[in-house]
């Protein structure tokens, strides 16, 4: 592109903005509530919402609550739901065999979820952390503590098989081992899954952001140590679009950078290298963050939040995971 301006007063930039009726048809991009997913957080029981601490006005929902919710997501326009189970940590074993139990809480909620409003689209996330004694996304070798790659990704290709087979649309690998995605198409197109999407977390960094959803699963506890030897150094940008690529030619139909508004360039290098669906994950920080200012009363919520989602849409993502999903669609439903 090679911007033409004519100079000063010929030139003014403040014609366009002068006018909501100009503003509005030289706005660049748009964010719609056809751009949300919602990430929601399981746990057992009936009739339970359970406020998460760290993550104040965002519940555990006990599987029937769930139902409830997607039927408002449903209602709302918001395309998708993203599951994630807070373990009963009495299942939580070595071995992370709950990961793959077709009556585990994600697959019951999607079994629920799809029967009641089949319509919304249901992600499931695909990592052993909430399963796992050891709090890791892989199984921890005794030994030596390392994570193991490629026994942790028999157990995944395990884990999305059950995932799909409860009715799941969309699988999002959020584990960071090396060579899943590949292993994971070959195992749903065998078994006949053909339409399952695999969304993914392709460049997924090692950050301080995600520890509101580590309370949320109630992984905060069991988890010894780190995740650098799997999730990306904050540092690196090439390696994000090696990740990509090398996710996309393993046959994932789409991307996800995470977290979000930190990495801002990786999704605009990511789409305009590769233009595949792209996504960007707003975690539990960057959700905390925002709304405990908001409620403080040092930030405006409503306005930072759809200023904060647009920037994404600016950033060339297709669409985004975000905990303000329904609030973001109720305020864009009033404009
Ligand atoms: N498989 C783990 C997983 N899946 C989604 C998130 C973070 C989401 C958020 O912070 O909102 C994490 C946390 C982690 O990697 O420790």
């Amino acid at each position: 592109m090679q911007p033409v301006q004519a100079p000063f007063p010929a030139g003014r930039f403040r014609r366009a903005r002068a006018r909501p009726a100009t503003r509005a048809l030289t706005r660049e991009t748009v964010l719609t509530v056809e751009d949300l997913i919602w990430p929601v957080f399981l746990r057992d029981g009936e009739g339970i919402e359970e406020e998460i601490p760290s993550m104040p006005g965002v519940h555990r929902l006990s599987v029937d609550k769930v139902v409830e919710a997607a039927r408002r997501a449903a209602d709302l326009g918001i395309p998708a739901i993203c599951l994630f189970p807070y373990t009963d940590p009495a299942k939580k074993t070595k071995d992370c065999a709950e990961a793959w139990n077709p009556d585990n809480l994600s697959n019951t909620a999607t079994r629920a979820i799809k029967d009641a409003v089949p319509g919304i689209a249901v992600m499931t996330d695909v990592a052993l952390d909430p399963y796992n004694i050891d709090g890791h996304d892989g199984f921890v070798n005794a030994a030596d503590g390392t994570v193991l790659n490629d026994a942790t990704v028999e157990a995944l290709v395990k884990q999305a098989l059950s995932q799909a087979e409860a009715g799941a649309d969309i699988i999002g690998p959020s584990d960071m081992m090396d060579g899943r995605i590949g292993a994971l198409r070959d195992a749903l197109e065998e078994a006949g899954h053909h339409d399952v999407m695999l969304l993914s977390y392709a460049a997924k960094y090692a950050s301080a952001f995600y520890g509101p959803f580590r309370d949320a699963v109630g992984a905060s506890g069991a988890l010894k140590g780190d995740k650098k030897t799997y999730q990306m150094d904050p540092a690196n940008t090439d390696e994000a679009l090696r990740l990509v690529a090398r996710d996309l030619a393993e046959g994932a139909d789409a991307v996800m950078v995470k977290p979000g508004m930190p990495y801002l360039d990786i999704c605009r290098r990511a789409k305009d290298a590769f233009g595949a669906p792209t996504y960007a994950y707003q975690v539990s920080g960057e959700y905390a963050m925002l709304e405990g200012a908001a409620r403080q009363g040092w930030l405006d919520g409503d306005r930072v939040m759809l200023e904060s989602l647009l920037a994404f849409k600016r950033a060339g993502c297709d669409g985004i995971l975000t905990y303000f999903a329904p609030r973001a669609a109720e305020a864009l439903a009033r404009r």
